[in-house]
Formats: C-alpha cells, structure tokens, sequence
C-alpha cells in the first residue's frame, strides 16, 4: 500500500511537470516568501502542541468529511490553539490537493505541513512554491541516498522536514539524518494497523533535542494524555477533528491535557 502510494503521488507530480516544468517550479520556490520556523512554533513546552491536519478522506476510513473550505477550517484550527497545519495533498486516496495547501496558506500565519508520498525533488519544489513551511518524508519509503538527498533539499529551501518513522530501525534512520522533527506514526502504513503504544515503546530512541511528534490515534483528550505521558512534545490529529463537530472546542480539549 505505501509503495502505491507512493508511485501514485510521484505519477500526479510527473503529470503536473508537463504543465509546469522543473525549472519554473523551482523559480517559483525560490522566489517564495521565506518560510516560518517550524521548529520554533513546534519546540516542547508547558502544554503539548497539536499539528492538526485536513484529511477529507483515507485509505483506512474512506469518507471522513467533504471540506468544501479548507482555509476557512485552517482558520479555526488557528483560532483554537493549532502550532501547525497539516495539509494532505495526496489525490487519489486522500481528496486533498496543492491547491489547498496554497488556500490554507493564505488563511494562516501558522506553519504549513505538506503530507504527501514525496520522492522525488519536484514535490519537494512544489510543496516550497505553494507556500509550504514542512514536509513529510517518510522513511520506509525511502532509500538512504534519497532520504538524504530530499532531506538536505527540504533544509536547503529553508523548511522544516518532519521525518516520519514506525519502527527502531526507522528511528534510527532519521537519527542519522540529524532531524530535528520526528515522528512516530502509530498507523502502519501498509497495513493500516493501529499500535498508540509504539510511541512509548520508540521514545527512548530519539536523538536528544530532536522534537517529538505522536502521529495518529488520537481521537480523544485521553489519547492526547497516553502520548503526552509518554514523552510526546506534539500531536498530530486528523480524523478526530475533521469529524468531530466543533474544531475550535475540541482543539481545546486536546490542549488542555
Ligand atoms: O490515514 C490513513 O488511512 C493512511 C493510510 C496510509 C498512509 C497514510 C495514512 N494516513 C496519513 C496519516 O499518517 C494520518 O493522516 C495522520 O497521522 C493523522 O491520523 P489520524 O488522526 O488517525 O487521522
């Protein structure tokens, strides 16, 4: 399933490269407003940090939710406390697109998360173009050369790479990239099983001073609490708050843990 998904976001971003080539995405990054500090806006503090994420839909679930307006959902996500937007941007499973990355980007002053399959360097560029400030790398996708090259590219264009793993061996991957974002991803991406214990199970692991990020699974305060026990200076959530009815109460609720 990661490998499909994978070759299905680098198929979309080969289609989209014969409208808009290499070389014109790669001005229209560089030419980009800087992008915001990540880490800052993320660093452990008193409360733990919610990355909180628009995912109309999933491989695992389905339909989740329409999201007509994604910007205007990123603005209540902002209103109740969010550190960071998550932003899928994958088509074919997913329902999300670049194009509401750019509108999330223009609604928020928060960073912005590309959560993508990325592979290849023009995802990298467009991410940078549509204002993007993270973007995900997930290591089991990825070979070591790539990881690295795609890595230094992220750095490069001044964004934040959020390198995400599920297993010691993966940890340690991103450990030898010196990445200051990591995540564990309680989600197995290949057979979509749930695991909220693995987070606890890896902390140990981390490279000291690297920011700790607890993916999936939280779909209730209690959730955010099990993370934030053991060792999560940040949550990311999709589901639970693109269902859950009032964002901005529920943002709160995750925050007060
Ligand atoms: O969500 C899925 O079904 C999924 C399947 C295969 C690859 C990735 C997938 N999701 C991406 C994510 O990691 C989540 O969107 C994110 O961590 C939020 O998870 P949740 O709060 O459980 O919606």
């Amino acid at each position: 399933m990661l490998a499909d998904l994978t070759a299905g976001s680098v198929a979309d971003a080969e289609t989209r490269r014969q409208l808009r080539p290499f070389d014109v995405v790669e001005r229209e990054a560089l030419a980009a407003p800087a992008a915001v500090d990540a880490l800052a806006a993320l660093a452990p503090a008193e409360r733990v940090k919610v990355i909180a994420e628009i995912k109309r839909s999933s491989p695992s679930r389905g339909a989740l939710a329409s999201i007509p307006d994604p910007a205007a959902l990123a603005s209540l996500y902002e209103t109740g406390g969010a550190s960071a937007i998550s932003v899928l941007t994958e088509q074919r499973k997913f329902g999300g697109s670049l194009d509401d990355l750019m509108a999330v980007r223009r609604a928020v002053s928060l960073p912005v998360l590309r959560k993508d399959f990325i592979a290849t360097a023009y995802q990298v560029f467009e991410a940078r173009a549509a204002g993007a400030d993270l973007v995900l790398l997930i290591v089991a996708a990825l070979d070591d050369a790539t990881l690295r090259t795609l890595y230094d590219l992220i750095v490069e264009l001044g964004m934040t790479p959020l390198v995400e793993t599920h297993s010691a061996e993966e940890l340690d991957r991103a450990a030898q990239l010196g990445a200051g974002l990591i995540g564990v991803n309680a989600r197995n991406l290949s057979t979509f099983e749930l695991d909220r214990d693995l987070f606890g199970t890896l902390v140990a692991r981390f490279p000291a001073g690297a920011i700790k990020v607890a993916e999936s699974a939280v779909l209730s305060p209690a959730d955010v609490a099990h993370y934030r026990a053991a060792g999560a200076d940040a949550v990311l959530v999709g589901e639970a708050l693109v269902t859950g009815g009032d964002p901005v109460a529920n943002l709160a609720a995750f925050r007060a843990v």
